[in-house]
C-alpha cells in the first residue's frame, strides 16, 4: 500500500485556487445532457466522482467534450432522450452521480443497470426507490432490498404525491426534485422525518433554476414540481470553487501561523459548506469575507460544541482542529456520517484515538479531547478521501503524521497533497 510521509509543518503561507464543486459539477453535467442546445461548463472538477458521471453520460449517448486539463466541458444535450447504454453505468462509489441518475433514468424511456463499488452497495438508497416506486417508476433491486445496484425499467412517471424520507440522505429529494420536471404530471414532494443536510437542496434548487426550472417550496416541507417541462442549456456556466475542499485550507491556516488566501468560494457562495469557515470564526479563526474568496489566520482555538448536521463533509475537518484546540470539541447531530464512504464516525474515532485523542463516539455525535501527547502513526484512510485530507492537519499542526493509501483523495480533490505542499513552509 503506497503511504505519504507528512513532515511536521511550522507555518502555511500563500494564495489557493480551490477546484470546482463537486456537488455543482455533477449536477450541471446531468442537467446540461438532458437539456436542449449546447452548455459550456466552466471550472468542472477533474476527479473520480466526475469522471464516473461522464462515463455514464458517454454511455448514455451525451456527447460530452473536454479540454486538455478537464476543467471545461462542451455538453451537447439530448433533450431527455438518451440511449440505452450497452452497458451496465459503473458509478463508482460517487453519490451525486449514483442518487440523481437513478430518478432522472427512471423518468426517460430506456432500460439501464446501475452498479457501483462494493461501498456503493452498502449505501442506502431505499429511500429514493421508495418515492420512485410510489409514482409508478420501474426500479427493481439486484441485489439486496434498498441497496444498489439497480436495473430500472425507465419512462413510466406520471407524477403525483408523493412522501419521501429525507431523515438520511438529502441527495434523495435532490435526485427526485432533478426528475420531477421530467415526469408527465405535476409532482407534489412532502417530507417524511427530518431533512438533514439541507443546504443542499439549495445548491439543487439553484442549479435548476439556472437550468430554467423553478420549484416551490414551503420552507422545505413540501416542494411542488410542474410536469412536462425541459431543461434549458446554459451558454457558460461556471462552477464554484468546492468549500468543503476549502475546509482543510481554512482549517490549515488556523491552526498554523501564517496566513492563506482561498479563492474560489465567500460570502456569496450557494454551498452550504461555506458555513464551516463560521464555525471556524467561532473555534478562533481570524478570517476576512469576500464575494468570492477568504482569507484566513491563525487565532487562539478554542473547543466548539455544535450541531453539524448542515455541513456533514465539512465538519470531518472540524474533527482534527479539535487536536489543537484548548478544549474539549463535540460534533453533533451527524448520524449519516455512517452511511458515506465508510462509517465515519467508527473510522474518526478510531484515527483520532491513535493520533492520541480521547474519544467518545456516540450514534451521532463524536467528543474529542486534545491528546496530551501526540503518537507519530500511520493513518488509515478507509478509502474515504476527507481522512485522507483532514488527518494532514496533524502535520500543519507540527506533528509528523503517515496517511495510508493517499491516492483516496482522487475521488473529490486529487491534487490536494500538492495543493497543501504550496503553501506549507
Ligand atoms: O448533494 C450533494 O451534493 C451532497 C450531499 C451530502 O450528502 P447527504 O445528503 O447524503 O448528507 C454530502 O455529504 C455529499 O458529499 C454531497
Ligand atoms: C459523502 C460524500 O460523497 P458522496 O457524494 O458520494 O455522498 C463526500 O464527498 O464526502
Amino acid at each position: 500500500m503506497e503511504q505519504l510521509r507528512l513532515e511536521p509543518i511550522n507555518q502555511v503561507n500563500g494564495s489557493i485556487t480551490l477546484p470546482g464543486s463537486k456537488s455543482l459539477s455533477n449536477r450541471i453535467l446531468l442537467l446540461a445532457a438532458l437539456a436542449k442546445g449546447t452548455t459550456v461548463v466552466e471550472n468542472l472538477l477533474d476527479s473520480d466522482d466526475i469522471r464516473h458521471m461522464l462515463g455514464a453520460l458517454k454511455l448514455l449517448g451525451v456527447d460530452v467534450s473536454l479540454n486538455d486539463d478537464k476543467t471545461v466541458a462542451t455538453v451537447k444535450g439530448v433533450g431527455g432522450q438518451f440511449l440505452t447504454p450497452a452497458e451496465p453505468l459503473f458509478l463508482g462509489n460517487a453519490g451525486t452521480a449514483y442518487r440523481p441518475l437513478t430518478a432522472v433514468l427512471a423518468a426517460v424511456k430506456g432500460n439501464y443497470e446501475l452498479i457501483g463499488e462494493p461501498r456503493m452497495e452498502e449505501r442506502p438508497i431505499g429511500h429514493l426507490v421508495d418515492a420512485l416506486q410510489a409514482l409508478g417508476g420501474d426500479v427493481r433491486y439486484l441485489k439486496n432490498k434498498d441497496y444498489p445496484p439497480l436495473k430500472i425499467v425507465g419512462g413510466q412517471i406520471n407524477g403525483g404525491s408523493v412522501a419521501i424520507d429525507g431523515s438520511i440522505s438529502s441527495q434523495f429529494l435532490t435526485a427526485l426534485l432533478m426528475a420531477a420536471p421530467l415526469f408527465n404530471g405535476d409532482t407534489n414532494i412532502t417530507i417524511k422525518g427530518t431533512l438533514v443536510s439541507k443546504p443542499y437542496i439549495d445548491i439543487t434548487l439553484d442549479v435548476m433554476a439556472r437550468f430554467g426550472i423553478v420549484v416551490t417550496h414551503d420552507d422545505y416541507k413540501t416542494f411542488t414540481v410542474t410536469g412536462a417541462q425541459q431543461y434549458q442549456a446554459v451558454e457558460r456556466i461556471m462552477v464554484e470553487g468546492d468549500a468543503s475542499s476549502a475546509s482543510y485550507f481554512v482549517a490549515a491556516a488556523a491552526i498554523a501561523g501564517g496566513e492563506i488566501e482561498i479563492k474560489g468560494v465567500g460570502a456569496k457562495s450557494v454551498q452550504g459548506d461555506i458555513g464551516f469557515a463560521k464555525v471556524m470564526e467561532q473555534v478562533g479563526a481570524k478570517i476576512d469575507w469576500y464575494d468570492e474568496r477568504l482569507v484566513v489566520r491563525k487565532g487562539q482555538l478554542k473547543g466548539v460544541d455544535i450541531d453539524a448536521n448542515a455541513i456533514p463533509d465539512a465538519a470531518m475537518t472540524l474533527a482534527t482542529v479539535a487536536l489543537f484546540a484548548d478544549g474539549p470539541t463535540a460534533i453533533r447531530n451527524i448520524y449519516n456520517w455512517r452511511v458515506k464512504e465508510t462509517d465515519r464516525l467508527h473510522a474518526m474515532a478510531t484515527e483520532l484515538r491513535k493520533v492520541g485523542a480521547e474519544v467518545v463516539e456516540g450514534e451521532d455525535f463524536i467528543e474529542i479531547t486534545p491528546p496530551k501527547h501526540f503518537n507519530d502513526v500511520a493513518i488509515d484512510t478507509y478509502d474515504d478521501h476527507r481522512i485522507a485530507m483532514c488527518f494532514a492537519m496533524v502535520a500543519i499542526g507540527g506533528k509528523p503524521i503517515t496517511i495510508n493509501d493517499p491516492k483516496c483523495t482522487y475521488k473529490t480533490f486529487p491534487t490536494f497533497f500538492n495543493v497543501l505542499a504550496s503553501i506549507s513552509n
